[in-house]
């Protein structure tokens, strides 16, 4: 029954990105440039980003044994890239940063949502296998260089605009500074980035080598 909850999560998913893969790819064949592919792919992208709460709420009710912390910052670093950052900042959208955290979701998600859908049917081939827990030691730091770089990009927008802010006074008596937000948000990649980057490097001993790793409880 789980199971069947599982691929019925699963089979849809790896689908969904291949589909955004061969988007950006015929993008880039037929402009020869990354200017516009983010406009031309988003409304797919925002899309499958914002189905992915799902898997938390997959994580919450059990359906798959995934931790629900690192699913959790998972999601939601990337919500918040899709909905808060790039589709809110539209002077950002052509930034080569962009290219690059789509290019490493992509990649990732077709690659993870493979081996799931192999491991469901319990045919696995030994590619994906070694994919799923090889290609994040590229594709994790790829990844946050290109989110950190486009928030980057955003700062001077945020600055400027006063964008998401709330000022003082208001009937609230309350401020809020997303520019700031901005910069801890940044800062908040060093101490949780590592902790998804090492969560990984236990996957990996566990799965490519057999090793016995006794986890945290959450
Ligand atoms: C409000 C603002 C918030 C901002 C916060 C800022 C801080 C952010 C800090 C860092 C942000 C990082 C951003 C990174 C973005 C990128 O993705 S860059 C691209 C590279 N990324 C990766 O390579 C991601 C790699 N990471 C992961 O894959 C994840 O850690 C994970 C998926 C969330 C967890 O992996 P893991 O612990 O290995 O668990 P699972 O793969 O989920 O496996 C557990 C078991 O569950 C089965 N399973 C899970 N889901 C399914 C499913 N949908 N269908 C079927 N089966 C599933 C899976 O097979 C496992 O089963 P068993 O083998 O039986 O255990």
């Amino acid at each position: 029954m789980v199971i069947a909850r599982r691929f019925g999560a699963t089979q849809p998913v790896s689908q969904l990105w291949l589909v955004l893969a061969i988007a950006m790819v015929r993008f880039y064949m037929e402009k020869g440039t990354h200017k516009g592919l983010y406009k031309s792919i988003q409304k797919t992208l925002k899309f499958f980003q914002t189905f992915a709460l799902l898997e938390i709420v997959h994580c919450l009710i059990g359906i798959v044994p995934t931790s629900v912390i690192v699913a959790g910052v998972q999601v939601s670093s990337r919500i918040f890239m899709v909905w808060l950052i790039t589709h809110s900042i539209k002077p950002i959208q052509n930034e080569e940063s962009v290219v690059l955290f789509l290019v490493a979701w992509t990649v990732t998600e077709i690659t993870r949502y493979s081996f799931y859908t192999f491991s469901l049917l319990d045919h696995l081939p030994y590619f994906i296998k070694w994919a799923r827990y090889n290609f994040f030691i590229i594709l994790y730091p790829v990844g946050v260089a290109g989110e950190l770089l486009t928030i980057y990009a955003a700062l001077p927008y945020v600055k400027k605009t006063g964008m998401f802010s709330i000022r003082l006074p208001n009937k609230y008596n309350v401020s809020f500074d997303y520019y700031y937000f901005l910069l801890i948000t940044m800062a908040s990649y060093i101490p949780l980035f590592p902790q998804l980057y090492f969560h990984m490097l236990r996957q990996r001993r566990k799965v490519l080598h057999g090793e016995v790793i006794v986890e945290k409880d959450d």
